[in-house]
């Protein structure tokens, strides 16, 4: 597969894990990246061409896609700077949490084609899970060649209700800190039962990656996983008891995914 010439706005933690995995598909070398940090593109030297600002973005150039990659309150600066790629032939694919496709186009000056995406960070390893939404205008190509840059970096599903994006955002936009809060608390657990720093620092994180590639080489149900590790009587039970009482995780994670949705919401504002 070979990608077009990309314009890419941002190339932070999610913007230069996209664009790596864009380059090991094959993307066109005319690709610019808008990047102000140096440091941001210093690994992706020679292969793309690299600006520091948006008023570097050479004047001719028609990218058949404009990535917005930055934090979604440099929006409102960033947005209006680009009204002048806005044609039918180009598609805006917006990463930004919050941010909505009808406030896009107003930023953009209106008839933009713009697609709402919401990738996470295993996106950095081709293990990334993105959520997209298409607004008014995109075509069917467009829709492709997006589809075609997001399962670059992983798997991609499409939603055509964007209110969706929200809860996306929460669950698995976010979700990876969560599975890394997870490791950080069972590192301390081990610790205050006695275990060495190091090796409570291996297991936590052996076991969580482990699981996960368990999880993800399965076709049984996570909580069919869960009572396979479950002995009866057993000390799984004893910590599952624990966990699982209805105050804890599940009140605690429908808690942590409503805030989060709550809070992609007022992003859009
Ligand atoms: N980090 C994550 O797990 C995820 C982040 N996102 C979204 O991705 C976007 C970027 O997030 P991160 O990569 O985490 O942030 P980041 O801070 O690592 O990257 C943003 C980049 O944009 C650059 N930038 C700032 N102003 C700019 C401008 N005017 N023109 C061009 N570049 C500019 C910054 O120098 C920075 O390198 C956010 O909108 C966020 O909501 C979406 C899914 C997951
Ligand atoms: O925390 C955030 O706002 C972004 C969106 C999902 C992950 N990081």
């Amino acid at each position: 597969m070979s990608l077009p010439p990309l314009l890419l706005i941002g190339c932070g933690k999610m913007g230069g894990a996209m664009l790596a995995g864009w380059l090991e598909k094959g993307l066109a070398p005319e690709t610019v990246v808008v990047e102000p940090h140096a440091a941001g593109v210093a690994a992706f030297a020679g292969r793309v061409r690299h600006v520091a600002t948006l008023a570097d973005i050479p004047a001719d150039f028609a990218p058949a896609a404009v990535i917005l990659a930055t934090k979604p309150q440099e929006a409102p600066n960033a947005l209006p700077a680009l009204a002048h790629l806005v044609r039918p032939e180009t598609v805006f694919l917006s990463i930004m949490a919050g941010k909505t496709i009808a406030g896009m186009r107003k930023l953009l000056g209106g008839e933009a084609n713009v697609v709402r995406a919401m990738p996470n960070t295993p996106a950095a390893v081709r293990l990334g899970f993105t959520v997209a939404c298409p607004g008014p205008g995109v075509t069917s190509a467009q829709r492709e060649l997006c589809d075609s840059l997001l399962t670059a970096i992983g798997e991609a599903a499409w939603v055509e209700d964007e209110a969706l994006i929200d809860p996306v955002t929460a669950v698995s936009g976010g979700g990876p800190a969560y599975v890394f809060l997870l490791a950080e608390v069972m590192e301390k657990a081990a610790l205050s039962q006695g275990l060495p720093a190091d090796l409570a620092r291996r297991m936590a994180r052996a076991t969580v990656a482990g699981s996960g590639a368990l999880l993800a080489a399965s076709t049984e149900d996570a909580s069919t996983l869960r009572v396979n590790v479950t002995s009866p009587k057993g000390t799984t039970e004893r910590a599952l008891a624990v966990l699982m009482r209805p105050e804890n995780w599940p009140a605690i994670m429908e808690e942590a995914i409503e805030a989060a949705t709550a809070r992609s919401r007022e992003l859009a504002r």
